[in-house]
């Protein structure tokens, strides 16, 4: 177990079990291998039981590779373990004692999405105006708030406006405790007042975690890291790991000063830093630690590799966001001919926006894939359709369920009747369920029907297996009917099967929460796992695939060659980010651990034009690429051959590739990219140049993207607002222009 560590490092594994460590270490020096060395080694050397370990990680797909890595250096039975996200284990932690935490026993998770809703919804009973409180500000104003451990009776408000975002919040907490509801910062802060408040419950904690072990600390927030001392309040050794340079989650709350604090708050800490890197060939090194240079204020850190040069890293300009998918998709299918694994490939973007052309690209392409984050398996229409059902036959109090499939399929209920529902709701002080006996007329008797549909399923499914409720209620609720009809329904009906799947999966692996197990916990109990673990179906499946992400998903992974796509100013850093210096260092630190994901190949893109959010956009190559030294990169041309052209559908997107190419990008010291795009062109007494709004006689408006040749030759790649990317022949096409 000892043998595959350098010395540092099996010092920080072999520590004695009692003290106090904070491994501060740059990207891909062993820091998760130690981590998880190091819970092996105390249960090997029996130095530690399972029931006494407690280990937070970042995201459930770390949680289960801490698992497997486990499983397989000693054999032990690890279900039992409280190993997890910190919203995972203060789910766990609140569902065996919900009483204590004022929640009922089928609490239910609501999401971002269904936070937002549950937040408008609230504004609109209130009549509170959405312009000047915009419900997102109002969400992030709740979050920031919980993050901080702040209740709404604790909001400090020195003027009319703040008054009013405090009441609000105040609104809110009653109505997520009326509906029996909790969101994702909830969680925490309930778990922590749990345990502060409620002294039995902290020291049966407090003794029993006596190892407590935390990956990615420089991301905790406050209120995690207060947890975090809580449970350790009893003298358990705490043992963190973390690289200030990766610290990417300050927008949500989190505080790279918990570092700092540590040497502070636990006890002679032993400090311990690694500075061999494992991962990354040197070129890929030399190119982030040269980028990361650029920040100021770091804990400062010298990061090696002895795996020699490698290969310099390759940096493309494409025409066209189009473009730069089709030349990544050519490139990807060179890298599987050369015979590697689809999922040691990663594919990785600042915004999820930017995967919708990705992803088509490669489907048309047929090459396998999977995307983490974004419109995950969990957060898709139909599936959150049906677990609203699922959600009301187990608390039929939930408003937000409620809502969401009052009329999906329709049944007649209409907004007037809705809004007759909600007024009643509000007189009577009860939910929209509790309401419905006192709506009138034709709208009255369908919410009756609607209700009745409920209660009928929670009867008929109350002893069947877990698998069997959920097939029982999408075909019972008219869900299955209704996509069946549906002309593009096929996918979301695969979907909706999908989700029996996800049933039987978790039937079979869970723990249950401590309490019995009678079929609504365990339906509660899936619900949850469903609320937390979006996306993680795509992964299970075991297909070998392409691994598409956000950068911020990407955190503590590793892949063999890593695209890094749409390095634009605006895009990447972050439009909103660029005009103060602690934003700009924080999309430093992104792109320090996008570059840092590579082991072997590592490919960094832009485009000249990018359609964004329904607009053409036509960005300057983002900073970041000129901030990266000379020698170790390497300027390709692309060019496109491999893709075929008869299955790529969008024949505009293909005409791209067959574009001749520019000639070799600009100099890296040159500022701006695409240069030529301001020329334009002449064609029988018209001008015509790049992002020029011209319209056609039937294909509308649109904006040219691209221009070629000269002359009755000249042709125009056009972005039609309704048509799609045209390319047209200027001489034939008779533009008119603006
Ligand atoms: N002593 C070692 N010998 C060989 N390989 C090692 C050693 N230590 C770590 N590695 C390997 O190096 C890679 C990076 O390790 P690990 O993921 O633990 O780094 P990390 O510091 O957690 O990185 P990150 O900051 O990105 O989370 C892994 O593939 C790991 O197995
Ligand atoms: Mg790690």
């Amino acid at each position: 177990m000892l043998d595959n560590l350098n010395p540092p490092q099996r010092a920080a594994v072999t520590l004695e079990p009692h003290r106090h460590a904070l491994v501060l270490a740059g990207a891909g020096s062993g820091k998760t291998r130690v981590l998880t060395t190091r819970m092996a080694w105390l249960l090997r050397s029996g130095q530690a039981t399972p029931q006494s370990l407690l280990a937070v990680t970042f995201t459930n797909k770390a949680a289960r590779e801490m698992l497997t890595r486990m499983s397989a250096m000693l054999p032990i039975n690890a279900r039992g373990m409280w190993i997890g996200t910190f919203h995972g284990l203060c789910n766990r932690m609140l569902r065996a004692h919900h009483r204590d935490a004022g929640l009922p026993a089928t609490f239910q998770i609501l999401d971002v999405a269904d936070q937002l809703a549950a937040i408008k919804r609230l504004m609109k009973a209130a009549n509170i105006d959405d312009e000047k409180y915009p419900p997102r500000q109002v969400q992030s104003y709740i979050n920031s708030a919980k993050e901080e451990g702040l209740r709404a009776a604790a909001m400090q408000a020195n003027d009319a406006f703040h008054r009013r975002l405090a009441e609000i919040y105040a609104m809110y907490e009653a109505q997520c405790q009326r509906e029996g509801v909790v969101d994702f910062a909830e969680l925490l802060l309930r778990s922590y007042e749990l345990l502060q408040g409620n002294a039995p419950v902290r020291e049966h904690y407090q003794r029993r975690f006596r190892h407590i072990l935390v990956d990615e600390f420089q991301d905790t927030n406050t209120l995690q890291y207060r947890w975090l001392r809580m449970l350790a309040g009893g003298g358990a050794a705490v043992f963190a790991v973390g690289d200030d340079d990766q610290s990417i989650y300050a927008f949500r709350g989190a505080n790279v000063g918990n570092m700092a604090d540590f040497e502070r708050d636990f006890e002679h800490p032993e400090v311990i830093r690694l500075e061999q890197n494992y991962r990354s060939h040197g070129h890929i090194l030399d190119a982030a630690n040269a980028l990361i240079a650029h920040n100021d204020g770091r804990m400062g850190k010298n990061l090696w590799t002895d795996r020699g040069e490698g290969e310099q890293v390759r940096v493309v300009e494409s025409l066209s966001d189009q473009a730069e998918a089709q030349w990544v998709v050519s490139e990807i299918q060179s890298l599987i001919a050369e015979g590697r694994a689809r999922r040691e490939i990663a594919l990785l973007y600042r915004s999820n926006a930017q995967s919708r052309v990705l992803e088509h690209t490669l489907f048309s392409a047929g090459i396998p894939y999977k995307v983490y984050g974004g419109l995950r398996f969990f957060e898709r229409q139909e599936i959150k359709h049906a677990l609203a059902y699922l959600r009301l036959m187990e608390n039929p109090h939930d408003d937000t369920a409620f809502i969401r499939v009052v009329n999906f399929p329709a049944r007649g209920i209409g907004a007037r009747t809705l809004e007759n529902l909600t007024d009643a709701a509000q007189a009577g002080g009860t939910s929209l369920y509790g309401a419905v006996g006192r709506v009138a007329g034709k709208g009255g008797a369908n919410l009756a029907q609607f209700v009745a549909l409920i209660d009928r399923m929670r009867f008929e499914t109350q002893n069947l297996p877990l698998t069997e409720v959920v097939a029982h209620v999408t075909a019972e609720s008219g869900l299955s009917a209704h996509y069946k009809a549906e002309k593009e329904g096929a996918e979301r009906l695969e979907n909706l099967d999908e989700l029996v799947n996800a049933a039987a999966a978790f039937d079979g692996e869970t723990v249950m929460p401590e309490d019995g197990a009678d079929a609504l916990l365990a339906l509660a109990a899936f619900l949850s796992h469903a609320a937390l673990e979006a996306g993680d179906n795509q992964a299970a499946d075991g297909q070998d695939a392409v691994q598409l992400m956000t950068i911020h998903a990407a955190k503590g992974l590793e892949f063999e060659a890593v695209f890094v796509t749409g390095l634009e100013e605006g895009l990447f850093p972050h439009e909103n980010s660029v005009l103060e210096q602690a934003g700009l260092e924080e999309e430093r630190r992104l792109m320090y651990v996008a570059i840092t994901r590579a082991r072997e190949r590592l490919y960094l893109s832009f485009a000249q034009t990018r359609m964004l959010h329904g607009q053409t956009r036509y960005p300057m190559r983002s900073r970041f690429l000129d901030e990266l030294p000379a020698q170790t990169l390497k300027w390709v041309t692309p060019k496109v051959s491999r893709v075929d052209a008869a299955s790529y559908d969008r024949a505009s997107a293909w005409r791209d590739s067959a574009w001749p190419e520019r000639a070799r990008p600009a100099p890296v010291s040159q500022g701006y990219a695409g240069a030529s795009a301001s020329q334009g062109v002449e064609v029988g007494g018209r001008h015509f140049r790049i992002g020029q709004t011209v319209s056609h006689a039937r294909f509308g408006e649109g904006v040219i993207l691209a221009l070629q040749g000269s002359g009755p030759q000249a042709q125009a790649q056009i972005r039609f607002a309704s048509a799609g990317t045209k390319t047209l022949a200027l001489g034939v096409a008779k533009l008119e222009t603006a």
